[in-house]
């Protein structure tokens, strides 16, 4: 048996590693939600490692509000760098090996291929500078650690764009969504699966990876195909928009090289349309 700690485990991810873990038997896994595991708080971390020991803590803790970040930049970086930092030193000493989640959203979107790990990082946000200096701290403090660095994830939980549009599909209002981001939607389940698997088969392969689900879109399609596949084409009116308004600046183009993560697991990664259509029948059946 290996004891796994999970952060933000009400979380989207968070809810997504919930629901897959009872599939894996040989994974004792211990959920911590904000209320009772905040990860700023290091007394109380300290106090969480002395009481158990773990093989792997997942961090799923994250500040994830996009549009929020850019006033409350402090906030943001206490989170996604200050805490991670001691988190990953509070491994180190334990002995724990650490998964964390990184953002698309470090890239600046000038690429027109798939930016691979050794790409260049220029954040355009506050968000995804606060993610890149989490990954630093991690690099300098670790060698037992995975980073995954995913994309535009959504999922039945928590909040996501997904959600958003089924929710206005049931208000029946218009959509006007921006083409102006190409990237790739990532269920957060298939991302959840295979990190429970890598877990449960002692990967050692460490480091910095990226991982998304196949192929590419801009919001617009990931809209669309949300239509298409709950059958409301027809009755929402579905408008490209490029110039809705937001306060963060986005990565024009953000899709993720997955070369090495397929090599180093030999994994096969799902298309986007089919992971999220499957979704969709899932809840419909
Ligand atoms: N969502 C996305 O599209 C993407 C996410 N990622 C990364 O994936 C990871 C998971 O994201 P996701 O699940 O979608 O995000 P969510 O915002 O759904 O989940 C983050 C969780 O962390 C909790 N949290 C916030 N602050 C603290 C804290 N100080 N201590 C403990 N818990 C805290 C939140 O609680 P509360 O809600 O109460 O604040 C929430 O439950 C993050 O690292 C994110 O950066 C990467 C790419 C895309
Ligand atoms: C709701 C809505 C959004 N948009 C635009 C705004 C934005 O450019 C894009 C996506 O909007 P959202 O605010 O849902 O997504 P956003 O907060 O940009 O999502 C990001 O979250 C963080 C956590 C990540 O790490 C990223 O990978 C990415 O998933 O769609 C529209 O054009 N029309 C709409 O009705």
């Amino acid at each position: 048996m290996k004891n796994v700690l999970i952060t933000g485990g009400d979380g989207q991810l968070g809810s997504c590693f919930k629901k897959i873990a009872q599939n894996y038997k040989t994974l004792d896994c211990s959920f911590k939600s904000a209320s009772t595991l905040d990860i700023c708080d290091n007394v109380a971390l300290k106090k969480v490692f002395a009481e158990e020991n773990f093989d792997w803590v997942i961090n799923c803790a994250a500040y994830t509000n996009v549009e929020k970040a850019e006033a409350e930049q402090e906030k943001a970086f206490k989170i996604n760098a200050e805490a991670v930092k001691n988190l990953a030193e509070t491994c180190r000493i334990s002995g724990a090996k650490l998964i964390h989640f990184s953002t698309d959203y470090v890239f600046d979107g000038q690429a027109r291929k798939p930016y691979s790990e050794t790409n260049k990082t220029n954040p355009i946000n506050v968000y995804g500078a606060s993610k890149l200096k989490g990954e630093k701290y991690i690099e300098e403090t670790l060698t037992a650690y995975f980073i995954f660095r995913t994309s535009w994830l959504y999922s039945e939980f928590g909040h996501n764009f997904y959600k958003t549009i089924l929710r206005k599909i049931d208000e029946k209002a218009e959509l006007n969504i921006t083409s102006s981001q190409l990237g790739t939607p990532t269920n957060a389940n298939d991302l959840a699966d295979f990190v429970l698997r890598l877990i449960a088969s002692e990967e050692t392969k460490y480091g910095l990876y990226h991982y998304s689900n196949a192929g590419q879109g801009t919001w617009y399609d990931f809209a669309k195909a949300i239509l298409e596949f709950t059958g409301n084409s027809e009755e929402i009116k579905l408008q490209k928009s490029d110039n809705f308004k937001t306060l963060a600046a986005r990565p024009a183009y953000s899709v993720l090289d997955k070369t090495r993560c397929k090599k180093n697991f030999d994994i096969t990664i799902q298309n986007w349309e089919k992971s999220l259509e499957n979704l969709i029948n899932a809840k419909a059946s």
